[in-house]
């Protein structure tokens, strides 16, 4: 097994070795060490955005006088600190800044997912926690990504931190997706549970992150620049790890350092749109009209510095690195990608024929038709930073092995009660759509993995294909289109060739959305 391993490291250092010609054992070989390569680029992705690294390029801290520089601006720190966070990434956030701060730092509140520090324990992960007497108070909570009580009181801890603060404080927020759920805090008289219940209805009713978090920021005492206002005078420094396409920092974990801009009326259009304006609960009605005849009107956050420390386009950056250095043309497509996975599905399957196509010249190359319909559908996509013409073009100069990569959150429908994620179902259905294009020459594979190393409510991250999925799962009696209605992909990944193509990586203590890779090699 070490020395097949060790094998399989030569290859992946080798993109164009001559194990790659030829038969069908040369095929497999090359077929492990693509996925080996793609492996290692996944790895390298969630390397450049972990929490250790990430704060150390962010943060420095002159020891003998106390400055602290976040970017290019200066802080002075004497024994004046606090810290506050919240999101699935924040546990390891708040050990990094510790280790770097800790000697300034006087008092912290974190609300993080439940069961998150046995499982960083059990991973083994001792980076990603606390030091054994912090002095940072950690709250776990929100289970199944949903505000409860345990969340509640971290909120409030959190809120009674920063209205003790005085102008001579610094307050360090530190943010990450999944935060809005982990630090609820309704306006009276709305209750949790009404909360809750308005945030499901809109989830399930296909509301965007956008239009969600205008609903949350309306309700909430600390979302929409309620946080930094309670912290007020006190300076404040988030540092924010992004997961929502295009970074925003008031959509993020809903914007608790960003005064909110909507209006009632924007959020009165957005429970219209989704039929929940006439059942709305008399508190919500109460809070709304209150809100509108606010004379202080929005918070402003003057004294806010708002960072965006990591992205999936750093992620992106680093593995399209890491592919050059393996010796591929490697382009970042898209940092956006959004939509209905089946949608994204087709665009890649069309996408690996059309570029493998143009990889395989001369030979018959792809009809206008097919470049045509690639254009439909990635206007259909409506990526606002689709590189599609450049990585095309990039493909045709390549004249060797190229890698295409792309990150967002494609949307899963869901329909069957099967065991799935939106990555592993994007994978397989990329497999279906390849099998129909045949492309003689060139080796294939994709992979999809969500950062976080959690894909849905499975273990695994994500996984990858070739072509030849389809047929190979048949002949294992697999029908690869039953477990795609039922949602059912982890099942299929698990059965099919003894799970070898699933990612695995544990829980990364991360989390800026999944990353897509479309590996062609020609052979
Ligand atoms: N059986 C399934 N098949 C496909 N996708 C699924 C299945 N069950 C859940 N999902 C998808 O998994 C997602 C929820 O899982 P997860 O917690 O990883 O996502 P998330 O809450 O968006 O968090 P993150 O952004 O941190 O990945 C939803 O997008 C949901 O549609
Ligand atoms: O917490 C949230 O609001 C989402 O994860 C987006 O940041």
């Amino acid at each position: 097994m070490a020395a097949a391993l060790q094998v399989l490291r030569h290859l992946a250092r080798a993109p164009s070795g001559p194990l790659l010609l030829g038969g069908p054992l040369a095929r497999l070989a090359s077929s492990m060490a693509l996925a080996e390569q793609a492996r290692q680029l996944f790895e390298s992705a969630v390397g450049a955005v972990l929490p250790g690294p990430m704060l150390q390029r962010a943060l420095s801290l002159d020891p003998d006088s106390g400055e602290l520089k976040v970017r290019d601006r200066s802080f002075q720190l004497r024994q004046n600190l606090y810290l506050v966070g919240f999101g699935k990434a924040v546990l390891g956030m708040a050990a990094t800044a510790e280790e770097l701060l800790g000697q300034h730092l006087v008092q912290g509140v974190i609300s993080v997912p439940k069961g998150i520090r046995a499982a960083m324990e059990h991973a083994g992960k001792q980076e990603m926690l606390l030091k054994p007497h912090s002095c940072i108070q950690v709250f776990e909570g929100a289970e199944d990504n949903l505000p409860d009580r345990d969340a509640l009181r971290a909120a409030l801890a959190i809120r009674q931190l920063a209205e003790g603060l005085t102008a001579d404080d610094l307050l360090l927020v530190l943010i990450s997706g999944g935060g809005s759920a982990l630090l609820p805090a309704p306006i009276p008289p709305v209750t949790l549970e009404e909360k809750q219940t308005l945030t499901k209805l809109l989830a399930a009713r296909g509301a965007t992150i956008q239009e969600l978090n205008t609903i949350r920021k309306a309700l909430s005492q600390l979302k929409g620049g309620g946080l930094a206002q309670a912290a007020y005078p006190a300076q404040v420094v988030s540092l924010i790890l992004s997961d929502v396409v295009g970074d925003p920092v008031e959509v993020i974990a809903s914007g608790p350092t960003v005064a909110s801009i909507h209006s009632v009326q924007d959020c009165l259009h957005i429970l219209n749109r989704y039929g929940l304006r006439t059942a709305l609960p008399r508190s919500v009605k109460t809070v709304l009209a209150r809100a509108d005849s606010d004379p202080h009107g929005p918070h402003t956050c003057g004294h806010v510095l708002n960072v965006i420390l990591g992205s999936n386009a750093l992620a992106l950056a680093e593995a399209q690195r890491q592919a050059e250095a393996l010796g591929y043309r490697a382009v970042v497509l898209s940092t956006a990608i959004q939509g209905d996975v089946k949608s994204v599905a087709q665009f890649y399957g069309l996408l690996a024929r059309v570029a493998g196509a143009r990889l395989a010249l001369p030979g018959p190359g792809a009809s206008v038709e097919e470049d045509e319909r690639l254009c439909e559908l990635a206007a259909d996509l409506q990526l606002p930073d689709l590189q599609l013409k450049e990585a095309l073009e990039a493909v045709v100069g390549a004249r060797g092995p190229v890698c295409l990569l792309a990150g967002g959150e494609p949307t899963v429908q869901l329909q069957g009660s099967g065991k799935g994620g939106r990555n592993q179902e994007l994978a397989l259905r990329v497999g279906v759509e390849l099998r129909q294009w045949p492309l003689g020459t060139v080796d294939v594979l994709f992979l999809s993995g969500g950062t976080d190393g959690q894909d849905g409510p499975t273990e695994a991250a994500g996984a990858w294909v070739r072509p030849e999925l389809t047929s190979q799962a048949a002949a294992e009696g697999l029908d690869v289109a039953t477990f795609l209605a039922h949602n059912d992909s982890h099942t299929f990944f698990c059965r099919f060739q003894g799970g070898a193509h699933l990612l695995y990586t544990g829980l990364t203590g991360t989390n800026v959305m999944d990353a897509h890779f479309l590996f062609l090699h020609p052979q």
